[in-house]
């Protein structure tokens, strides 16, 4: 196996004193989808959040293309956190209202230092554009005139625009309705392949993981109940509390996940 994009060892993080990462360890390998589901509580969002370092963990090891970001400085944080890109679940809150999609695609690129010139990043912003499915022609409206699933697709595009190997997706369909979150989720599946890029893909649907995932790591308690292939976790779980989240929601028969891996 080709060496981990992302590696995630041991991570523990308190909050209060209560301990809501108890030793969370996995990889993510270049061009894989990494489902962390699990519910409620049980300490998605922060690992997503320790791997960005929005938030600091007390202890454990992270490593993205091999290079240690709990150790980075400002200078080589900034350039890991170029290398992934967080997409979050309320297309609503996240874009800011006040600036046109040029604005909200091209701020990255500033941002990060890497297209100081307005009309080329407009021109990147609307190829970035087409490449999440919308027209160019949308440059120069605001986030309020759009569906929520554009939003997230306007999401989507500023966090490609910096070219990151990894994209973090925290919950980015559970505010979207059903058919919408279809058509996300196959702009992301396109994107993986036709990018090559790694998603960790957070999310409490177990339907929703099923679709996109190569494998699926289930956070019990803030820590990993289990980690294996899609066909392992649907077709044959080893752990109960996998079985019983399994139970509670439609997710394909795992008799045909079985038998059919690949048949979606
Ligand atoms: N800043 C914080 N201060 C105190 N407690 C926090 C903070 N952030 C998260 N927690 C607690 O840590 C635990 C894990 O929260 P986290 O958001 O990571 O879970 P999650 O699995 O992502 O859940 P959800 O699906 O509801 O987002 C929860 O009990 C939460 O209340």
């Amino acid at each position: 196996m080709s060496e981990p994009l992302l590696q995630v060892r041991d991570l523990v993080k308190t909050f209060g004193g209560r301990r809501v990462l108890d030793g969370v360890s996995f990889d993510v390998a270049p061009g894989e989808v990494l489902g962390l589901v699990g519910e409620s509580g049980s300490g998605k969002s922060t690992t997503a959040r320790c791997i960005t370092r929005l938030a600091r963990p007390d202890s454990g090891q992270i490593l993205l293309g091999g290079r240690d970001v709990l150790a980075a400085g400002r200078r080589e944080l900034r350039a890991l956190r170029a290398d992934m890109q967080m997409v979050f679940q309320d297309p609503y809150s996240s874009l800011n209202p006040r600036m046109t999609v040029a604005e909200l695609i091209g701020e990255p690129l500033l941002v990060h230092g890497l297209e100081p010139d307005r009309r080329r990043r407009r021109a990147r912003a609307a190829e970035l554009l087409e490449t999440v499915g919308m027209s160019a022609e949308h440059l120069d409206r605001h986030p309020r005139s759009f569906s929520g699933g554009q939003r997230q697709r306007i999401s989507i595009a500023r966090a490609l625009a910096v070219e990151p190997r990894l994209l973090i997706c925290d919950e980015p369909v559970s505010s979207l309705d059903v058919s919408v979150q279809a058509q996300v989720l196959n702009l992301l599946r396109d994107l993986r392949e036709r990018l090559g890029l790694s998603i960790l893909f957070i999310a409490h649907d177990l339907a929703v993981v099923y679709y996109l995932c190569d494998r699926v790591a289930v956070m019990l308690d803030g820590g990993l109940a289990e980690i294996g292939t899609r066909e392992q976790i649907y077709g044959d779980a080893a752990h109960p509390y996998t079985r019983s989240l399994l139970d509670a929601v439609p997710v394909p028969d795992p008799a045909l996940a079985r038998q059919r891996p690949s048949g979606l």
